[in-house]
């Protein structure tokens, strides 16, 4: 069973992911009724920005990320900025979000100049993660566990950030055992959508090169993170 050190460990990343989300006014923007293209892609980067900010406050949340190599602990915020906001805005669809921001989010990434090949494999993602129906606890150590994702490029040190996945992914599989006991296999399955999560990766870097094809702007902080323009 957990043990009160993972039960300890596992209240620190929950309420660090419930402390940080994008703030209620940013994301009330979502319902604003100018639905263009362009006005799209304006919200979505407004959102995506905010997105990244409170990914940043998240991470140095995580018990040992600020201890580990500067530079790593850059790579893994850009290695990873991508599959948790997948794993973020996933939450969103999943969560039927009261305040309608479920329909417009859809509304709105559905038409901000993303190609159809892009829209299949994303919104089956959204869908295999609605499926999953994860309480927060899964949610927030799988955000961690992704983050916290050893081989990403550049990453000095590979194995001072195993030392820190390792023990959040012991606490999720103890986690899943608990609470899906007629489903043995269930931790299997949320491993599975981190797999899913970076096939999204090459897809997103393509969404990236056509909107900038079409000359779209995005932030200061989406370029650094993004390494474009
Ligand atoms: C630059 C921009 C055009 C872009 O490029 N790729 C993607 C992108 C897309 Cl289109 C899909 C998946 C991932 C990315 Cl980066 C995006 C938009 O990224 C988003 C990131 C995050 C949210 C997001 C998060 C939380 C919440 C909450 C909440 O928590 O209460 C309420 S509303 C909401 C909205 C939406 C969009």
């Amino acid at each position: 069973e957990i043990t009160k050190a993972q039960r300890a460990l596992m209240k620190v990343i929950v309420d660090a992911y419930n402390r940080h989300k994008i703030p209620q006014d940013v994301a009330k923007k979502l319902l604003q009724d100018q639905y263009s293209a362009e006005e799209n892609f304006l919200l979505l980067t407004e959102m995506a920005t905010s997105q990244v900010q409170v990914l940043v406050e998240f991470t140095k949340n995580i018990p040992g990320f600020l201890s580990l190599n500067h530079e790593d602990q850059i790579a893994l915020l850009k290695g990873s900025a991508v599959e948790a906001m997948f794993l973020r805005s996933a939450q969103v669809f999943s969560q039927k979000m009261p305040n309608g921001h479920t329909e417009v989010l859809e509304e709105r990434i559905r038409k901000s100049g993303i190609s159809e090949e892009f829209m299949t494999p994303m919104f089956n993602f959204y869908k295999s993660i609605g499926e999953l129906h994860m309480i927060e606890e899964e949610q927030a150590l799988l955000t961690a566990i992704t983050i916290l994702t050893p081989d990403r490029p550049f990453v000095k040190d590979q194995q001072a950030v195993e030392r820190l996945q390792e023990p959040m992914l012991e606490v999720l599989r103890k986690l899943c055992v608990l609470q899906h006991p007629q489903e043995p296999q269930y931790f299997a399955r949320l491993l599975g959508r981190l797999t899913e999560l970076r096939t999204l990766n090459h897809y997103h870097a393509e969404m990236l090169t056509s909107w900038r094809m079409n000359d779209h702007k995005f932030t200061p902080l989406l370029c650094e993170i993004w390494d474009v323009q």
